[in-house]
């Protein structure tokens, strides 16, 4: 996961208008079609004055005040690389494939992606959507909305783009410790929603849906949160249904790697490398989503020194169990006055860390989830892990390669889903998300 902080960021940063920059550029805002619907509503209010100077004052709605600052804070949709990658983690989120309806072909495909565009576009700057807006998020700001889309491996043999494929997106190896529901895995088309919001995260994904029309049926949709900005002190790293500050070892924006990481570069590294996939994936990214349960009963069964272990960090803040503060690195060879390594060697944090991996990073901007109790009586709970990376096959497969073999953690986890996404690059102003690709 990644810092909740609000600090403007690389990519995707968050852009807070000044409070009177109520009208979103270029277009009319919610907030302003919530002030039409007031007037409205005040010429009501003169009918009902009549009756009594009483019971206009009783009914007189307050004139509006700024949104505060969560409220007005908008992620620019058009830019470099999508949003909703590098963007700090929202409160509320919504992951959801769908398939091309049978039938529907590249053609299809490129009308749905120009209308999804425009409903991004819109929303993101906290204007209704187009065509038919339900009014769920009417009186909200854009409230940090990000809508971000990628292309599954199946996508390409329905819109007969094959040769466009990146091996990238060859299917992921089985690990030993999948339990993976096929229903809820894959899918010809992503889309992950964020905001710091509840009801302009829900706004957005049934737009989103509505505007699939007949041309994509929903696959599988999952939903989950993390904390809400200003629930905390001060801006800190996530916490997961563990307990665990999350999110510590991930690359960090201010990093010089950080883009190379993360993005698909534009054009060849220094080192004559090229780039993971085809030029239509230049500056975008490959999502993996897992749906992770966690065991909480049998977690919580365990002391907090014990689930310590498990990481190989302090619950409290995050520190490695060898000291110091969070950003303080794990000292790896350090043992205890009983002889043994102070962070086991089966410690989560140890065996996922780049260094044990050939320098393998990732950053993972989880969404934590709840629905309710399974049918085996136990929580279904867990992470939606989204593990953003260049490249999968140097990024996510070695590292969860090796945590299969042996990680502390994997007794208290399952995978139950999957997927594998290739997120091109952002759309410019006056193009659709993906058209390198349907254009090429
Ligand atoms: C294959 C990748 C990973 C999976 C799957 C995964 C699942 C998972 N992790 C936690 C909790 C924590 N993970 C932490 C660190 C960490 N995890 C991964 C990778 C996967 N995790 C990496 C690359 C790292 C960073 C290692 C490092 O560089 O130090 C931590 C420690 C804090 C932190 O660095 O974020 C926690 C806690 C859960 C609960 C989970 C599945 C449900
Ligand atoms: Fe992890």
């Amino acid at each position: 996961m990644t810092d909740t902080s609000k600090h403007p960021t690389k990519n995707g940063a968050r852009t807070t208008p000044p409070p009177a920059a109520d009208a979103a550029a270029g277009g009319v805002s919610r907030r302003r079609l919530l002030g039409t619907a007031w007037a409205a509503g005040a010429g009501g209010l003169v009918v009902c004055a009549a009756g009594g100077a009483g019971a206009y004052a009783a009914t007189r709605p307050a004139a509006p005040t700024p949104l505060t600052r969560l409220g007005a804070e908008a992620v620019p949709f058009h830019g470099t690389h999508q949003a909703g990658i590098a963007t700090p983690l929202q409160a509320a989120g919504h992951l959801a494939a769908f398939d091309l309806a049978p039938g529907a072909g590249r053609a299809q495909a490129v009308a749905l992606l120009r209308r999804w565009t425009a409903c991004a576009a819109a929303l993101t700057e906290g204007r209704p959507a187009p065509d038919h807006d339900t009014g769920v998020a009417l009186d909200a700001g854009p409230c940090s909305l990000t809508v971000t889309f990628g292309f599954g491996h199946s996508f390409f043999d329905r819109t007969g783009l094959v040769k466009q494929r990146p091996v990238q997106l060859d299917p992921l190896p089985a690990f030993s410790s999948d339990h993976l529901d096929p229903a809820r895995s894959n899918g010809d088309l992503w889309i992950q929603v964020g905001a710091d919001d509840a009801l302009v995260a829900f706004h957005a994904l049934r737009a989103l849906q509505k505007a699939a029309g007949a041309t994509a049926r929903v696959r599988w949709q999952m939903s989950g949160f993390n904390r809400s900005p200003g629930a905390t002190a001060h801006p800190m790293t996530m916490r997961n249904l563990m307990g665990q500050i999350d999110g510590t070892g991930n690359p960090q924006q201010s990093a010089p790697r950080f883009d190379e990481q993360v993005f698909v570069p534009a054009k060849p590294a220094s080192d004559g490398t090229t780039p993971a996939g085809p030029a239509w994936m230049a500056n975008g990214s490959y999502a993996v989503v897992r749906r992770i349960r966690m065991l909480l009963d049998d977690w919580e069964k365990l002391s907090v020194d014990a689930q310590e272990k498990v990481i190989g960090r302090r619950k409290s803040d995050g520190a490695p169990l060898t000291g110091g503060t969070e950003r303080t690195a794990m000292n790896l060879t350090k043992t205890g006055p009983d002889g043994k390594l102070v962070i086991p060697a089966d410690a989560h944090a140890r065996i996922a860390q780049p260094s044990a991996n050939g320098g393998a990073a990732m950053l993972r901007r989880a969404f934590s989830y709840q629905d309710g109790i399974g049918a085996d009586g136990t929580p279904d709970a867990g992470l939606l892990f989204v593990a953003w990376q260049a490249d999968p096959l140097t990024g996510f497969v070695p590292v969860q390669r090796k945590l299969d073999r042996g990680d502390a953690l994997s007794a208290f986890i399952r995978h139950e889903a999957s997927g594998l996404f290739a997120v091109p690059g952002g759309a410019a102003e006056g193009e659709y998300v993906g058209q390198r690709l349907l254009e090429s």
